[in-house]
């Protein structure tokens, strides 16, 4: 790990999310287990890993929509109203089928801090206006979110999470599979959402994104690494988290490779068909 224990934090002001000995079990088993980091306000930090390695459930924990089976996650210096942490969920996890609105969608964003039965104010709808068009969607503010296509309802969900205006912002793979225009509005929405002092949490399946993140958390069930990308997306921290499946080129650029694991052996058990001695 990146963080040498008991070295001084020199940046322990801006710290928000401390985790120690972070524990979660999911279906009596221990999605993750035994980890410690701590993230900062004004950073973006990606959350890598191979399938099942728990990303997904590091966000829920940190929104704290499951419950922690061992260990602490402090929130420091966040206001405690219950709106300290915005959470924009896979898009593929949302049901494509409720009959709701755009507006509505994004509009949704400020119930957490008003309260479902409250009435909104000029103030949130201002805030909704103008997540609306920082994503681009403005014009589709009246159109139903099932007749939209993949990138456009990412995007209306990434406009959800800036309208609950959160010190903290949690999104579960918002650039996966869209298309560059969606892509390249998000990722400046998250560069913007930064350089405003938030925290913003995103999850990866692509090196390169995480190699653009301030800190990068490296995840199999355990925290691999935590810490500058440079240091993190190194061939040991990789090769430790996703096995044999990566190979290195040059020296932090990896690609996910498909061949047999065993290739050597290969030729024993499919001869060349035709092949004479
Ligand atoms: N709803 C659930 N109920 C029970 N177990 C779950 C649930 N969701 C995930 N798990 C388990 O928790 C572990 C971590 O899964 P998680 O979804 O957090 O991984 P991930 O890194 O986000 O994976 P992916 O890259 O596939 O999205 C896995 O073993 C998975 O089977």
């Amino acid at each position: 790990m990146t963080n040498v224990p008991g070295a001084p934090s020199s940046t322990s002001a801006a710290t928000v999310l401390v985790a120690r000995d972070l524990g979660v079990r999911r279906s009596d088993r221990w999605a993750l287990r035994g980890l410690s980091f701590e993230l900062r306000a004004g950073t973006v930090t990606a959350v890598i890993g191979p399938n099942g390695s728990g990303k997904s459930t590091l966000l829920h924990a940190i929104a704290g929509l499951l419950p922690l089976a061992s260990g602490q996650l402090e929130r420091r210096g966040l206001p405690g109203s219950g709106a300290e942490v915005a959470y924009v969920l896979q898009g593929a996890e949302v049901r494509e089928h409720l009959p709701i609105s755009v507006r509505e969608v994004v509009t949704m964003g400020r119930y957490g801090r008003r309260g479902p039965f409250r009435p909104l104010r000029a103030e949130d709808h201002a805030v909704v206006d103008a997540a609306l068009e920082r994503l681009e969607v403005a014009d589709l503010a009246g159109r139903q979110v099932r007749e939209l296509s993949g990138g456009q309802r990412q995007r209306v969900l990434v406009a959800q999470g800036l309208a609950q205006d959160a010190p903290v912002l949690l999104l579960d793979e918002p650039v996966t599979g869209l298309d560059v225009v969606s892509q390249r509005i998000i990722l400046e929405v998250i560069g913007q959402e930064r350089d405003a002092g938030r925290l913003v949490v995103t999850t990866t399946h692509d090196l390169g994104d995480a190699a653009h993140a301030d800190h990068v958390l490296l995840l199999a069930g355990r925290l691999v690494a935590s810490g500058p990308p440079e240091d993190v997306l190194v061939s040991t921290h990789l090769a430790a988290a996703y096995g044999q499946r990566l190979i290195a080129l040059g020296d932090n650029v990896l690609m996910l490779d498909d061949a047999p694991h065993h290739a050597d052996e290969g030729e024993a058990v499919h001869p060349h068909p035709g092949h004479h001695h």
